[in-house]
């Protein structure tokens, strides 16, 4: 349709919506904000609010849908969390000064990645750029102003999306990065011109910072790509934000390589800040934090153990100091229960979304910051008294806010009523007119009453009329003639007069500049924190890693947790281990025992199914886990060499939402683990092998446990059915037999949850069968049935061991063959299963999960 045949309004609304053409305009009309054409089914489905239709002309109408203005933000959030970028068009001059239509400018494009306001969306934003075979990615959350970036490979780079879990994520437009949109379901994907990431938004990056140099950010020559991701994130955010873009931290350098690795899968099987529906995640267990600073602290320190035995050290001992020192830690507590959320209330500033009421928050933050600050000298470990240091004192502003603002100041900006008196002369002369006019008011009164006898004259005021007399009607009668009347109500009528008349309009004139000049003054104080915003977030930075560790003490207090020892021995060894979120729920938790060592390293643990096998294998990860972030840990006592990295293959989780078989994922999990353990590292396998048939899933078992304890030597827990494994007790130096402790006493069995050494023959499971309520008759067939195939089975895999064991080079050719000449043979295996594949029955996922797992064969053959 051309500019021609539109009304000028709708003309207005092509122009807009065609620089916005991805997201959904909402333009604001009057009281509404409205959507036209496509934007209108789109919102009206997504709002279930009803469709209508504007009239544009003779017999003319377009689809529209209206949100009003006033309710706006909880419609907008509901089209945010359906992935819709909203595009806020406002009305840029007064419509009833406006010549002609009424000018109006998208002010605003709020994204699943950019709704920093919104405490409920956690909204954060990151961008990938391909750097070779690795990315560079970037992170921000403009809700604290937290910027980071990094290079990494692949798997890291799903284990950094699954910790920091961006509603966004920032793409280059011809890169499709389809593992990220497979492992990410809930992550939405924005496709960006090339240039977002090139040199020239590198520079501009560098001087919104304003430095000239992108080494000043701490990133090195090959952590280039980290740079033109950070660039894209930047620029996105400055153009979908404009004038509302909150404070934003100077990107700094993520260092993964000091924490150990702890891919996508440990995360969420281990359950660590959410878990499966039911279940509750340890961070919610071990949270005493007191500041949204803290908490966000504490699950950086959950979801980052690290690998360097001083550096736990070193935060160890804070822990430590503050568990043993009650005095120091309650005052710390108390201080900062006191302290408001200082990032979010930062990053507002800049974005002109701080109210007078966060202003507030802000002084009053600022203020125990200085009490806090005041306990540096109670503080003796290395690491708080590195933090308090860099704890700085603004007591200055918090005294000038103090001075400045009012105790209890309104919600809105411009409502009055924000500034103290003794700020500014003028103001206070403004306000003494208006407190003086009150006076007035009442003598007047006074005085009219006497003038005209009339004792229930009133003089009154309202937002319409202004001032006026009221005079009741049996009274009119008495009405001096120069009272002009100005309305008549159903019992009374309302006068003015010249006197009343001129009073008012000094009056209003008078409110009018005290609140242009309150605002003004408002706007400077809020300037003055915004010009030293990076400095306040870094204290609150620091406030943050103070809460988390006091939070970490604390709970080491509550539940009498114990200080591990921390080593950069191989073994580990835990005494009376508990795992933390279940010993909540289940009030007789029975604690275990964990001893790995050179001799010991390869556990299999077998047991009927409910006997606490995977309890004590993730308990015993979480424990290494919590020691590796600096925490105490729930056990007795324990000694622990760090590992480098935690890795877990448990259950089946997300399986049928990947639309890749049971089997498929876990063999896919298990491969990704393989390829990356090393000998420090701790890995966790509960019944792999289980979603196939009996023999193909106890042949993997077999294979992977002896690859993982003859070549690598990894510490491993393997909660297993297949009792057969027990057998690599004797084969392999290393492996050794636990199993779950159980009490039986004829038909009956009594789960004591106990790990002993030795392994169990039985699997007790029809006695679960049982006691899930299975008809007696079927339960009795079935032990009948189960006593043959024992006898049958145990007397073929005895010799099928045997075989395996003793004949090995015979009976498995290509595995000899791949020991010997690794690289070579699996390069040309690859090749024959490349050249058998039949394409055309593939599925696109299918074929990516095939390229992917040919790519790590051969990464995985050139490392021999
Ligand atoms: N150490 C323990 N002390 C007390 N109760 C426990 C202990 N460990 C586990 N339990 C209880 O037993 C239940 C089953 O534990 P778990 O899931 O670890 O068994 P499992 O042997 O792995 O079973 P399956 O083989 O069927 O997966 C837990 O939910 C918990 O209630």
């Amino acid at each position: 349709m051309s500019d021609k045949n539109l009304t000028p309004m709708l003309a207005q609304y092509h122009r807009i919506k065609n620089d916005y053409q991805d997201a959904l305009v909402l333009y604001r009309l009057g009281d509404f904000y409205e959507m036209f054409y496509e934007d209108a089914y789109k919102g009206a489905k997504d709002l279930n609010i009803a469709l209508t239709k504007k009239k544009v002309g003779k017999d003319k109408y377009i689809p529209m849908c209206g949100i009003p203005y006033h309710a706006a933000d909880s419609y907008i959030s509901r089209l945010v969390a359906k992935g819709h970028k909203v595009a806020i068009c406002e009305q840029l001059e007064d419509a009833s000064k406006a010549k002609g239509i009424v000018k109006r400018d998208v002010i605003r494009v709020i994204t699943p990645g950019t709704f920093f306001e919104n405490e409920k969306m956690k909204s954060a934003l990151s961008s990938v750029f391909p750097a070779g075979k690795d990315y560079g990615v970037s992170y921000l959350d403009l809700s604290t102003g937290e910027f980071f970036a990094s290079v990494m490979d692949e798997e890291n780079l799903i284990s950094f999306i699954g910790k920091f879990q961006p509603k966004e994520i920032l793409i280059p437009e011809n890169r499709k990065f389809s593992f990220i949109k497979e492992n990410f379901k809930n992550t939405f994907l924005t496709y960006l011109p090339e240039d977002y990431f090139d040199e020239e938004s590198i520079k501009e990056l560098l001087s919104f910072f304003n430095t000239v140099h992108e080494s000043s950010f701490g990133f090195t020559e090959k952590e280039k790509s980290a740079l033109h991701a950070s660039a894209a994130i930047l620029k996105y955010s400055r153009i979908t934000q404009k004038s509302f873009l909150p404070f934003i931290a100077t990107p700094r350098p993520y260092r993964g390589d000091i924490y150990i690795r702890l891919d996508y899968s440990a995360q969420k099987h281990l359950e660590l800040v959410s878990a499966n529906e039911g279940n509750i995640p340890l961070l919610r267990v071990i949270d005493r934090t007191l500041t949204g600073m803290g908490r966000r602290r504490l699950k950086f320190f959950i979801l980052h153990p690290l690998k360097d035995v001083q550096l736990i050290k070193k935060r160890q001992e804070a822990v430590e100091e503050l568990y043993q020192n009650s005095t120091v830690r309650e005052k710390i507590r108390e201080i900062l229960n006191e302290i408001f959320d200082v990032e979010r209330l930062i990053s507002k500033i800049s974005s002109g979304t701080m109210s007078p009421r966060d202003m507030v928050a802000l002084k009053h933050s600022l203020k125990e910051i200085q009490n806090l600050k005041k306990l540096e000298t109670s503080i003796n470990s290395d690491f708080l008294k590195d933090l308090f240091s860099k704890i700085e004192d603004f007591h200055w502003l918090a005294d000038k806010m103090e001075k400045t603002l009012e105790d209890n100041p309104p919600v809105h900006l411009k409502e009055g009523g924000l500034i103290k008196k003794g700020v500014d002369p003028i103001l206070d002369e403004l306000k003494e007119i208006k407190e003086k006019g009150n006076e007035w008011i009442k003598e007047y009164q006074e005085q009219q009453r006497e003038k005209t006898g009339i004792q229930s004259l009133k003089v009154g005021f309202n937002k319409v009329m202004g001032y006026y007399i009221e005079i009741t009607k049996p009274n009119l009668k008495f009405v001096p003639e120069h009272y002009r009347r100005r309305q008549t109500l159903s019992n009374a009528e309302r006068f003015t007069t010249e006197e009343l008349q001129r009073f008012e309009e000094k009056i209003l004139s008078a409110d009018e500049k005290i609140k242009a000049l309150e605002y003004e003054i408002f706007m400077k104080l809020r300037e003055e924190v915004a010009f030293i915003s990076d400095r306040i977030a870094k204290t609150a930075q620091q406030v943050g890693i103070l809460d988390a560790i006091q939070s970490l003490s604390t709970i080491a207090v509550e539940k009498g947790w114990v200080k591990p020892e921390i080593s950069d021995n191989y073994s580990i060894e835990i005494k009376e281990g508990v795992h933390p979120v279940i010993a909540e729920t289940v009030p007789d938790f029975v604690p275990n025992d964990l001893k790995m060592d050179e001799k010991s390293f390869f556990h299999i643990i077998t047991g009927p199914n409910m006997a606490g096998k995977s309890t004590y294998i993730r308990q015993s990860a979480i424990i290494i886990l919590l020691a590796q972030t600096g925490s105490f840990i729930p056990a007795k006592k324990g000694k622990i060499g760090v590992v480098d990295g935690i890795f877990t293959r448990i259950g089946s989780g997300d399986i049928l939402s990947k639309g890749l078989s049971t089997f498929m994922v876990e063999m896919l999990e298990v491969s990704n683990i393989l390829n990356n353990i090393t000998g420090r590292s701790f890995i966790v396998l509960d019944e792999v092998g289980r979603g196939t048939s009996t023999y193909d899933g106890l042949s993997i078992a077999w294979a992977i446990s002896e690859y993982i304890s003859k070549k690598i030597r990894a510490k491993t827990l393997f909660a297993t059915h297949y009792h057969e494994l027990t057998k690599l007790e004797e084969e392999i130096r290393g492996v050794k037999n636990f199993h779950m402790h159980i009490y039986e006493d004829g038909e009956n069995i009594k789960f004591l949850y106990k790990v002993m050494e030795g392994f169990s023959n039985k699997s007790y499971g029809v006695h679960v069968a049982k006691l899930a309520g299975i008809k007696e008759e079927i339960i009795k067939r079935a032990y009948e049935i189960l006593y043959h195939l024992e006898e049958e089975q145990e007397k073929k895999i005895d010799e099928t061991i045997i075989n395996i064991s003793q004949k090995k080079e015979d009976y498995l050719p290509l595995f000899k063959e791949l020991q010997e000449e690794p690289a070579e043979k699996e390069y040309i295996q690859i090749i024959r299963e490349i050249e058998n594949i039949d394409l055309a029955s593939m599925t696109p996922i299918e074929a990516m999960v095939f390229l992917n797992e040919i790519k790590n064969r051969i990464k995985k053959s050139s490392e021999y």
